[in-house]
């Protein structure tokens, strides 16, 4: 069994309590009152060749452990912010990666910085609950979705105004995430079955993307070349947590 079959089983145990609460109904209910999700794609664009900064709120990972043991979301949050961060993204699992839905909530209303939802979405209902929670966008694997789901999905996003970030791990499910509709895709260096990392894996699937479609590097990035690697290799933006906690070069890079 791989690691990421093992957080959907996990999940699946989850959504059935999230339904419980019928997300859907309720973001019916409120959904004149809810703020108007701001514009993740425009902020992760890259202009005029810089690469900008998704930068990860991110306590502990299976791989890693914990990363921060006094963890103080907000903190962290207003550090990446003076980095120059063009979106966050907020772990919201709080099984495998000690998030919290709560720490996203705060980050939303404290920051003006577009937030992505870091979670495994496996269920329509966790996409009204994204949107009830205040994020701005969210994470669809491929490897977790049959290809009609992640068309539905993604289909859900743009009516609930959210913009989806689809990862993919390799040739296979770039083609299912294009042919799906995707518009931003996210290569995720991290092998999710023995969690080795390979920056090629995101250079060498670059030269696939068709045009127009956004380009995000995600995972492993820990040096100031890995991060010019990826600018030169043309991604738009670099999802990075663990790099940022521990790299003082990623801290003093010229970002966007
Ligand atoms: O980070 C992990 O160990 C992990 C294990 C299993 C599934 C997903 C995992 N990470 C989720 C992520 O997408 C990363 O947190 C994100 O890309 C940032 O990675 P990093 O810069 O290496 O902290």
């Amino acid at each position: 069994m791989t690691y990421l079959t093992r957080i959907l089983e996990t999940k699946s145990g989850e959504v059935a309590e999230l339904k419980k609460q019928e997300p859907e109904r309720r973001y019916r209910e409120m959904r004149g009152e809810l703020p108007a999700p701001r514009d993740f794609r425009s902020a992760i664009a890259s202009r005029d060749g810089g690469i900008n900064l998704i930068a990860e709120v991110k306590k502990a990972s299976p791989s890693r452990g914990v990363l921060v043991e006094d963890f103080r979301p907000l903190d962290i949050a207003a550090r990446y912010a003076e980095l120059g961060a063009s979106a966050f993204s907020v772990l919201t699992d709080r099984h495998y990666f000690q998030g919290s839905p709560d720490y996203l909530k705060a980050i939303t209303q404290q920051f003006s910085i577009p937030v992505l939802r870091k979670e495994f979405i496996i269920d329509e209902s966790q996409i009204y609950e994204t949107r009830l929670m205040g994020a701005d966008a969210a994470l669809l694997i491929v490897a977790a979705l049959a290809p009609s789901q992640l068309r539905d999905y993604l289909q859900l996003f743009a009516e609930l105004g959210l913009h989806a970030l689809v990862e993919v791990h390799d040739r296979r499910e770039l083609d299912i995430a294009i042919e799906q509709g995707s518009t931003i895709v996210g290569v995720n260096n991290r092998d999710l079955r023995d969690f080795t990392v390979d920056l090629m894996t995101s250079v060498n699937l670059r030269r696939d993307y068709p045009e127009g479609v956004l380009a995000v590097a995600e995972s492993g990035l820990k040096r100031r070349d890995d991060v010019l690697l990826m600018q030169q290799a043309g991604f738009d933006a670099a999802l990075i947590g663990e790099g940022l906690l521990t790299s003082e070069e990623l801290r003093e890079f010229a970002w966007g």
